[in-house]
Order: structure tokens, then C-alpha cells, then sequence
């Protein structure tokens, strides 16, 4: 089986999920990313991701989740494994880049952590 294509959907130890479609003849894919947390206090939306993968084994990956209800993007790399139990595990570090309200404040406007994604 395809394992490591990240078509279809994920969640994280956040309770966040996200749906990935089919991929490009390039590895390219587009999808929804449901998150479960957020530093704003705006209602939570379904927002759109990009991305592309790799075509070997265990790939390496990234995608881009356009945040629609606050003003930040989040840009997430990783890599898919499969553990010893045939279960697909991505092992990913992200970037949060939120809305700085001027120059000075550019400083304190992108958050980084790791978080796990397995398939739902
Ligand atoms: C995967 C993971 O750790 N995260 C997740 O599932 N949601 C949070 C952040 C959600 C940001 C929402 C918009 C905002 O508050 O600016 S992006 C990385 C983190």
C-alpha cells in the first residue's frame, strides 16, 4: 500500500485536524486544516493549506496553513515515518508567524514548536 502519500486526514496531540486531497504528478497537494487552538480570540474556521512531498520513502514535506479568521500563516516541515507497527507517524516543527502591529513589534511575531500528526 501507498504508504507516506499524505492524501487524506490527520490529527495532532492538539485535537487539530487537517484533510489533505491527491497529490500532483510533483508531489504538490492542497487541503483544510481544522485547527483546535488559537493564541487570537476569533471564532476558529477551516482554513486552506498548500504543500508538496517528496516521492521516496519516509518522505520529507511542507505545507502553508493560511490562517482565515486572524491575520497569521503557519508553515509546517516534517517527515513521515512508519513505526514499527505499520502506523504512518509525521513528525513535524512549525512556524506561526502572527500579526505584528508595526516594524517594532516584528520581533516578538513568529512561534515555532513540534507537533505529531497521525492518520484519523
Ligand atoms: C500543529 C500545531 O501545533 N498547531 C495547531 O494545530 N494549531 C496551532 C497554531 C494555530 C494558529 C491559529 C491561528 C492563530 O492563533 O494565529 S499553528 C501551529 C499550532
Amino acid at each position: 500500500v501507498d504508504q507516506c502519500k499524505l492524501t487524506g486526514n490527520w490529527t495532532n496531540d492538539l485535537g487539530s485536524n487537517m484533510t489533505i486531497g491527491n497529490l500532483s504528478s510533483k508531489g504538490e497537494f492542497t487541503g483544510t486544516y481544522h485547527t483546535a487552538v488559537t493564541s487570537t480570540t476569533q471564532q476558529i474556521k477551516l482554513s486552506p493549506l498548500t504543500g508538496i512531498q517528496h516521492n521516496n520513502t519516509q518522505p520529507i514535506f511542507g505545507f502553508t496553513v493560511n490562517w482565515t479568521f486572524t491575520d497569521s500563516s503557519a508553515v509546517f516541515t516534517g517527515q513521515c515515518f512508519v513505526d514499527k507497527d505499520g502506523k504512518e507517524v509525521l513528525k513535524t516543527m512549525w512556524l506561526l508567524r502572527s500579526d505584528a502591529k508595526s516594524i517594532k513589534d516584528d520581533w516578538n511575531a513568529t512561534s515555532v514548536g513540534t507537533n505529531v500528526f497521525t492518520r484519523l
